[in-house]
């Protein structure tokens, strides 16, 4: 069976790694360069790529990182885990921060705002609701959440979202701009929502068919998992913080 590696510096990897095992899938704490070893994919939590990058550098974790996502193994990234797989990001603190990279985007880390402005939306998601079935809408939870600006020609667009006229996107936003919140290249899947606080896990069962369709021993039997969407669907001032 696969062993499903969650990046276990700080944030909600405890979270996910209670999603997998919903599933029947386990997942593991992954902390060290050669913990990656022992496992088929990787999860990248959200939390806050800021503080995860230097942990990251600190566990001197970047180069097994990279080479992991270069080798095609499957990652996932949400919200921070997003920002640190993209390749360019803009809205960064100051003297910036490491990057894993590999996804051909470039992210804006905070498009969302501060923890004050996190809430909860329906998506629509139908690559996702085609292939794990149920509703054709998904719950996505943001939390400071960051949003694509741009992509490369080989990402496909998952998901997309009202971009929000806080000011933070440098053009005038009143015609409607989108910005993108879920994407998939190749071996590698992000979202800047976290689908492992909610109580659908089609999320994680549409990840691990992809460790499947790279060549890797996914699921034996995928566990069918009643889809509960409980969106409220309006800002959340109660959501976890992952400072
Ligand atoms: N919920 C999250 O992961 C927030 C990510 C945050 N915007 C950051 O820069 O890391």
């Amino acid at each position: 069976m696969a062993i499903v590696g969650v990046l276990a510096l700080q944030g909600s990897f405890n979270e996910h790694i209670a999603a997998l095992r919903r599933l029947g899938v386990k997942g593991v704490e992954i902390r060290k360069p050669e913990q990656l070893r022992n496992v088929t994919s990787l999860i990248i939590p959200g939390g806050e790529s800021t503080t995860m990058a230097k942990l990251a550098e600190s566990y001197n974790l970047f180069p097994a990182l990279r080479e992991f996502v270069k080798m095609g193994r499957p990652v996932w990234g949400t919200c921070a885990g997003l920002i640190l797989l993209s390749n360019n990001a803009v809205g960064q603190k100051s003297g910036g921060q490491g990057l894993i990279g590999g996804l051909n985007c470039t992210v804006h880390r905070n498009l969302f705002g501060s923890q004050l402005q996190s809430f909860e939306a329906e998506l629509l998601v139908p690559e996702i609701a085609s292939s794990e079935g149920g509703p054709e809408t998904f719950c996505g939870v943001f939390i400071r959440a960051p949003a694509i600006l741009e992509v490369g020609k080989e990402v496909q667009v998952l998901a997309d979202y009202p971009a929000p006229s806080n000011g933070l996107l440098e053009e005038n936003v009143e015609e409607e701009r989108r910005v993108i919140v879920a994407v998939r290249q190749g071996n590698i899947l992000a979202t800047a929502f976290h689908p492992e606080l909610t109580a659908d896990t089609r999320w994680h069962s549409y990840f691990l068919k992809m460790a499947d369709d790279t060549g890797e021993e996914a699921l034996s039997s995928p566990v069918a998992i009643p889809v509960d969407i409980s969106c409220v669907q309006q800002p959340r001032n109660d959501l976890p913080i992952y400072r």
